[in-house]
C-alpha cells in the first residue's frame, strides 16, 4: 500500500517543483549565509598525541585549544581523532543505502514518540512545531546497552546494524576521552565529569537532507541548542551546518572536512561549567544541487543524574538555583524549545514586530 499523503517523505516530495506549505518557513528565519559558503572561524583541533601527557606535551596544547574553543564557540572540529576511516566510509555507505530505499521500505520503522523507542522519522520527534524540518532521520538508542529495542533498527541494508554499533562503542571512547579534556579544562580531575553523568547514554540520529526544490523556504533542522553534554557529528561533503555565537546576528557555515567529527556541547556542558562553556547555537540548512546526509552522535548524562555546576568559584553566581535531574533538564530545554515556536507563530499572525518578538524571546528564562 502507498503512504498515506501525510506520511510522505522530504525524499518523495523533492521531485515536485514547488514546496509544500507545510515546509515554508517564516521570513525572519531564512539563512543569512549560503550552505555553501564555508567559513574557517570555527576552530579545527588535531588530536594526535592527546595521551602525551609530560609537561610540555601534546596534551597540553590540546587541552588549550579545547577549552578556548568551548568558550568561544561550543563548537569545533576534530581531526585525528583516531576513528577508523573503514568504519566511517562504511557507516556513509550504508547510511546513504538506507535513505535510498522506497518510503515503504523506510515507513516499516516509523516512530511513535513515547511509544518506540527508535526509528524513522520525518522532521522532528516533537509535537507541536508550526513548520516541518526538510528532513528524515533514523533513531537509534545504542547505550545503555540494555536499553536497546534491535526491533527497532532497520534491518535493510543487512550491514547496517552492525556498523551503528560499532560506530557507537567508538563514538563511546572517543567521548570518553573529551570529557576528561573538559574535567581538567574545568580544573578538576580527570574522571570528574563523567564522573557526574552516572551511566552514559547515547543516542544516534542519522539526518538525511534530500535536495530541496526551493531551498530559501524551507530549513533542514531549525536552530536549536542540544540539550546534550557532547555531540560528535560526522557531516559529507555538500555543507549545511550553520552556527551563530551572537545569539543569531551573524552565521558561519561550517566547512566540511573529510573524516573530521564536529564536536558541539549542548546545554548539559553549559550548566555542568556554569556557563563557562557556550551550549552551541545552531541550525541546518538544505540546498537544490546535492542530498546531504550528517551522523549526529549525542553523549547524554543518566536521566537520574544530577545537573548543577561541578565548581563554582568564589563570587560567581550559580547558573542554576538548585540542582536538578537532567530529565528535569531536558524537558525545561523541551519546553522552552516549544515556547519559542509558539511566540515566532503569533508573531508571524499577529504581525509583531522584530523588537516585540525579541523581547518576548528574551523574557525566556
Ligand atoms: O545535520 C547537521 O548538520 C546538524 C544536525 C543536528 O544539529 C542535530 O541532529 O541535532
Ligand atoms: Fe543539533
Amino acid at each position: 500500500m502507498a503512504p498515506t499523503s501525510a506520511f510522505v517523505t522530504p525524499s518523495t516530495l523533492a521531485k515536485e517543483t514547488t514546496l509544500k506549505d507545510g515546509y515554508i518557513i517564516d521570513e525572519r528565519d531564512k539563512a543569512k549565509v549560503a550552505h555553501n559558503e564555508f567559513s574557517d572561524d570555527i576552530p579545527v583541533i588535531s588530536l594526535a598525541g592527546i595521551d602525551e601527557e609530560h609537561p610540555g606535551g601534546r596534551r597540553e596544547a590540546i587541552l588549550k585549544k579545547v577549552v578556548e574553543a568551548c568558550e568561544e564557540w561550543g563548537i569545533f572540529q576534530l581531526v585525528d581523532h583516531g576513528i577508523d576511516v573503514e568504519l566511517i566510509n562504511e557507516m556513509t555507505k550504508y547510511t546513504k543505502e538506507f535513505f535510498a530505499l522506497p518510503d515503504e521500505e523506510k515507513l516499516k520503522y516509523e516512530m511513535s514518540p513515547g511509544k518506540h523507542k527508535g526509528g524513522f522519522l520525518i522532521s522532528s520527534h516533537l509535537t507541536g512545531e508550526a513548520v516541518a524540518n526538510w528532513r528524515e532521520l533514523v533513531l537509534f538508542f545504542t547505550y545503555p546497552v540494555q536499553g536497546r529495542d534491535y526491533s527497532r533498527w532497520p534491518s535493510k541494508p543487512e550491514q547496517w546494524k552492525a556498523m551503528v554499533e560499532a560506530y557507537g562503542e567508538n563514538m563511546m571512547n572517543l567521548s570518553c576521552k573529551m570529557f576528561e579534556l573538559l574535567s581538567e579544562g574545568l580544573g578538576l580531575d580527570k574522571d570528574a565529569y563523567a564522573k557526574s553523568m552516572g551511566d552514559i547514554s547515547q543516542h544516534l540520529v542519522v539526518n538525511h537532507y534530500p535536495k530541496c526544490p526551493q531551498p530559501e523556504l524551507a530549513v533542514g533542522l531549525k536552530r536549536h541548542t542540544d540539550p546534550s553534554s557532547i555531540t560528535l557529528l560526522l557531516q559529507d561533503h555538500v555543507g549545511g551546518l550553520q552556527a551563530t555565537k551572537d545569539g543569531g546576528k551573524t552565521w558561519v557555515t561550517v566547512r566540511p572536512i573529510k573524516n573530521a567529527l564536529v564536536l558541539n556541547l549542548g546545554d548539559h556542558a553549559y550548566f555542568m561549567s556554569n556557563g563557562r562553556f557556550k551550549s552551541a547555537d545552531h541550525q541546518a540548512i538544505v540546498n537544490s544541487i546535492e542530498t546531504r546526509t550528517s551522523i549526529a552522535v549525542f553523549m547524554n548524562p543518566a536521566q537520574d543524574a544530577k545537573v548543577y555546576p561541578l565548581n563554582v568559584k568564589e563570587g560567581e553566581k550559580a547558573v542554576l538555583e538548585e540542582p536538578i535531574t537532567y530529565a528535569e533538564m531536558n524537558n525545561r530545554h523541551k519546553n522552552r524549545y516549544l515556547e519559542i515556536v509558539r511566540l515566532k507563530k503569533l508573531a508571524k499572525e499577529e504581525n509583531w514586530s522584530q523588537e516585540e518578538l525579541d523581547l518576548k524571546l528574551s523574557q525566556l528564562n
